[in-house]
């Protein structure tokens, strides 16, 4: 079966783009493993699918390069959006995925803006493993503790360090990725605050690993970080890709994140 994608970029996090809108696919986990390795397939660190939905312009589906499904992928979801809101000519679409509705803007500079909804802030939303108290949760390894946890439609814990370049993120992001108070397992991110609005941020992501950038990562920091009085509501996350995701927790609640999106290439599966 001839597939066509699209590879696709958000500041380095980057994804591999189906269009089963007309046609559904029915990926199993090994073909997305297939397709995500970097050496024998086309590699990505989330497979986007995008696919009609009755109640929304667009629904769209993550999977991680471990074949993982995720409810939520902030990046992935600029770059489908951009997708849709240049194929419509419109500056705004609805969203539908697995862990809500979403909606997307297109910006004048061309940056894609999507509002990931509210955060979810009770233990059992994350989730985590038992009650407790989700802004200091008793996660560690070398050089961190006392995460901050949310979900943005996916589970984050984040660490604020005085020095992310101390740390060996690869050697302690695996442990706490598959930490037991994480039964859904975590994308874990590690901030560096620099100003009430602008913080550095690295994440090892859930099902993908270390990634250069990470939307809804960014989302869950400056949220956590929030909570903690640390920064404002608007917020530069400079990711290591190169650049800032810009992040913004309006009066209702709902966190909106801003960035550029790009297109590396096109081309075609035999699956
Ligand atoms: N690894 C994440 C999904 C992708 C998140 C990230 N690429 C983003 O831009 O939000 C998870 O399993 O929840």
């Amino acid at each position: 079966m001839k597939v066509p994608f699209r590879k696709m970029h958000g500041l380095g996090n980057d994804f591999v783009v189906l269009d089963a809108r007309a046609t559904p696919l029915r990926l199993g986990e090994d073909a997305v493993r297939f397709i995500g390795d970097r050496h024998k397939g086309v590699g990505f660190d989330q497979l986007v699918t995008l696919e009609a939905a009755p109640d929304a312009d667009l629904f769209i589906r993550f999977h991680n390069s471990d074949g993982s499904e995720a409810g939520a992928c902030g990046n992935g979801t600029r770059c489908a959006a951009s997708l849709v809101l240049a194929e419509t000519g419109r500056s705004h679409i609805a969203i539908r995925t697995i862990a809500g509705q979403l909606a997307a803007d297109l910006l004048p500079d061309g940056s894609v803006r999507v509002d990931m909804g509210p955060p979810r802030l009770g233990w059992r939303d994350v989730p985590l493993a038992r009650e407790m108290d989700t802004l200091h949760v008793p996660l560690s390894a070398e050089g961190v503790s006392d995460a901050a946890c949310c979900s943005m439609g996916n589970p984050h814990a984040t660490f604020f360090v005085e020095d992310l370049d101390a740390l060996d993120i690869p050697a302690i992001g695996p442990g706490l990725e598959n930490d037991p108070l994480l039964p859904e397992r975590g994308n874990i991110g590690f901030a560096q605050i620099l100003s009430r609005s602008q913080m550095r941020l690295v994440v090892w992501e859930r099902g993908a690993g270390l990634t250069l950038a990470c939307g809804s990562g960014a989302c869950a920091a400056v949220v956590s970080a929030r909570r903690r009085g640390l920064v404002d509501a608007r917020c530069a996350v400079t990711v290591p890709g190169g650049g800032d995701l810009v992040i913004e927790q309006r009066e209702d609640g709902h966190v909106l994140m801003s960035g550029p999106v790009a297109t590396s290439f096109t081309g075609e599966l035999d699956l």
